[in-house]
C-alpha cells in the first residue's frame, strides 16, 4: 500500500491538491512506499501563523498543570499506538524491529513524560537586594516559552530526534513548526494523529515535508516570524542553518555531527566491551551520530579484541525489519549508501587492510533493490586518513592499537568533532581521569547510549551549538525574564 502523506497544519492533515509529490522508498527493497507532499513557501508561512495564533490563544492561556498533562496524555496515546509507531518507523528506516522496539520508539513518549514534568519542578531564582534606602528591593526570574520554535529533523532517529526537541519546546509553551527529514516522514505524521486525538489545541503542532535548500527547511529557517531553530543533523547543514537564523537574531540549539573515539584498555571486561563497541559502531547500520567509526585498543588485546569484534560482525542477519529474525538492516538511502561504499573503496586505496565487510552483500532477489552494505572493520591506516577523519555515518570503524593514557588522549581528541566518546576500563580512577580530558559533550564508561534525560546531552567543537536535556532544554525554549520589585 503506497501512503500518501501531506503536511499537519493547524490540527489538520492538507489536501494534497495541486501539491508537488516525491517519493519515499522502502531502504529495504527500493520500493515506493509513499507519497509526501512537498510543502511550497506559501504553506509553511500558514504553519507558521497557525503556531502563532496558537500562542495567542487556548495553548498560549493554558496553565501549566494542564498543558503537563496534555503531554503526559500525548505520552500515553504514543504507548497505546506503540505497534503503529514501530511499523511506520520500520517502513521508514528498515531497521530491525528490535531497534524500533527496545531503543528508538520507547524514547517517544519518553520524551514527552520526562519535560512534561521537568517544566513544574525546575525552580527559578530570586534575589533579595539592599538599596540606599534601607528598604530593599526584591528581585525573581520569570520562564517564558520563546514564542514559535522551527524543528528540522535528520533520518536516522526519525521519531526518538523529533520528539526529543518537541517534548521540551511544547512542555515549555512553545508551538512548532517541524520539517522531517525527506527520507522518513511517517511517524512526524502518524504524532498529527496522536496530538488530534488527545486534544492539543489546533496550531501547536504543526508539520510541514519537503528537502532542504530552496524548499521547505529553508523557508522555516528564514521565515521572520519563527523564533527560534532547534536542528539536528550534518554540521555543515549546521553552518546553512545557523546564517539563516542570523537575520532576525534567532537562538539556535544544533546537535551535529561527530567521529567518535571508543577506547578499550588491557584492563576492560574484554566481553562486554566487545559487545558495547560492537553495538556503538553498527546499532541502526552505524547511522546513530554517537556511534563509534574509531576504536583504540591497548595493545595487548587489539588482536584478540580485532577478532571477537570481526566475529560479531560477520554473524549479523540481513533481513526485512519485520522479519524478528533479522538483526541488522540496510542504510537509509541510495544517496547515503554511495556515500558509505565510496569511504570503503578509499579505505583500500588510503592502504587499510580490510579485517571483514568492505562491500555490498549477496541478497536475496526480492532485496537487492536496497541500500545494504556488509558491516566493515579497518586497520592499518594512518592517523590522518580520511576514514579515520571524517564522519561516515555507516556500519563501519577503525581498530588502531596505543600503548598508554596520554596517546589515546591525543588521539581521541585528534578530531574536529567533539560529540561523545565510550571508554572501557576497570580502573575507574583512570577513567574519571580520561572522562576530564577527552574532548566531547558525553562521555560513558563501560557503556554505550545509556541515557538520562536530566542530563546535558550536546557536541563540542562541531559537534553542536548548546546542551538539551532536563533543566538545559529550559535555557533554550524559554526566555528568562527578571522582575525587580522595590521594596
Ligand atoms: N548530534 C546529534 O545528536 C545528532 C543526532 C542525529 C544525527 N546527527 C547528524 O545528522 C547527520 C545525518 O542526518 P541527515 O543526513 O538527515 O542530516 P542533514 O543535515 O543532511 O539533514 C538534516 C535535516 O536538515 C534539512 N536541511 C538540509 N539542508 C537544509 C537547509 N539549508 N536549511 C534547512 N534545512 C535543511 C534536511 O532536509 C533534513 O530534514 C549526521 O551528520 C549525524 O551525525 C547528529
Ligand atoms: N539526541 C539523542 C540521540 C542522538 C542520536 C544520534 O544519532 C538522545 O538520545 O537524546
Amino acid at each position: 500500500m503506497t501512503r500518501l502523506i501531506t503536511s499537519f497544519i493547524d490540527g489538520e492533515f492538507q489536501s494534497p491538491d495541486g501539491a508537488r509529490l516525491f517519493d519515499k522508498r522502502s531502504p529495504v527493497d527500493g520500493r515506493v512506499i509513499a507519497r509526501i507532499a512537498e510543502a511550497p513557501q506559501a504553506e509553511v508561512d500558514r504553519a507558521v501563523q497557525a503556531a502563532r495564533a496558537a500562542l495567542l490563544g487556548d495553548w498560549g492561556r493554558m496553565p501549566m498543570e494542564k498543558r503537563s498533562a496534555l503531554l503526559h496524555a500525548v505520552a500515553d496515546e504514543i504507548t497505546r499506538r506503540f505497534d503503529d509507531f514501530v511499523e511506520a518507523e520500520m517502513a521508514d528506516t528498515g531497521q530491525p524491529a528490535h531497534v524500533m522496539t527496545q531503543v528508538f520508539i520507547p524514547r517517544g513518549a519518553a520524551n514527552f513524560k520526562v519535560f512534561a514534568d521537568v517544566v513544574k519542578n525546575v525552580p527559578t531564582e530570586s534575589f533579595r537586594m539592599d538599596t540606599p534606602d534601607g528598604r530593599g528591593a526584591l528581585n525573581y526570574a520569570i520562564r517564558k516559552p520563546k514564542g514559535v520554535i522551527g524543528v528540522i529533523c535528520p533520518w536516522n532517529a526519525p521519531f526518538l530526534l523529533m520528539t526529543w526537541k518537541l517534548g521540551p519546546a511544547l512542555a515549555c509553551g512553545n508551538t512548532v513548526v517541524v520539517k522531517p527529514s525527506e527520507e522518513t516522514p511517517l511517524t512526524a505524521a502518524l504524532l498529527g494523529e496522536v496530538m488530534a486525538k488527545v486534544g492539543v489545541p489546533r496550531g501547536v503542532y504543526n508539520v510541514v515535508n519537503g528537502f532542504g535548500p530552496k524548499s521547505t527547511g529553508e523557508f522555516i529557517t528564514t521565515h521572520p516570524k519563527v523564533d527560534a531553530i532547534t536542528f539536528t543533523g550534518e554540521t555543515r547543514t549546521g553552518t546553512a542553518i545557523m546564517k539563516a537564523a542570523a537575520e532576525g537574531m534567532r537562538d539556535v540549539s544544533f546537535e551535529l555531527g561527530g567521529k567518535n573515539a571508543g577506547i578499550v584498555f588491557a584492563d576492560a571486561d574484554f566481553d562486554a566491551a566487545v559487545d558495547g563497541i560492537f553495538r556503538s559502531a553498527f546499532l541502526n547500520t552505524g547511522q546513530v551520530c554517537l556511534g563509534t567509526e574509531r576504536v583504540y585498543v591497548e595493545r595487548p588485546i587489539f588482536e584478540h579484541f580485532r577478532d571477537a569484534l570481526k566475529a560479531k560482525a560477520e554473524a549479523v542477519r540481513y533481513g526485512r525489519p519485520e522479519d524478528h529474525h533479522s538483526t541488522y538492516g540496510p542504510l537509509i538511502s541510495q544517496e547515503h549508501r554511495d556515500k558509505v561504499l565510496g569511504y570503503y573503496q578509499r579505505a583500500v586505496d588510503e592502504g587499510a587492510t580490510v579485517v571483514t565487510g568492505g562491500g555490498v552483500p549477496d541478497m536475496p532477489a526480492e532485496l537487492k533493490g536496497g541500500c545494504w552494505v556488509q558491516p566493515t572493520i579497518w586497520t592499518g591506516l594512518k592517523d590522518d586518513a580520511s576514514v579515520v577523519r571524517e564522519e561516515i555515518f555507516g556500519p563501519c570503524c577503525h581498530l588502531r592499537p596505543f600503548d598508554s593514557e596520554d596517546e589515546v588522549v591525543a588521539l581521541a581528541n585528534d578530531n574536529v568533532y567533539g560529540l561523545s566518546t565510550t571508554i572501557w576500563t576497570q580502573n575507574l580512577t583512570r577513567a574519571h581521569r580520561m572522562a576530564e580530558r577527552i574532548e566531547v559533550g558525553i562521555t560513558w564508561i563501560n557503556s554505550w547510549f545509556l541515557r538520562d534525560l536530566r542530563t546535558p546531552f550536546g557536541g563540542s567543537k562541531q559537534s553542536g551549538i548548546g546542551r538539551e536535556g532536563g533543566v538545559h532544554s529550559l535555557e533554550f525554549y524559554t526566555e528568562t525574564r527578571n522582575v525587580c520589585v522595590k521594596l
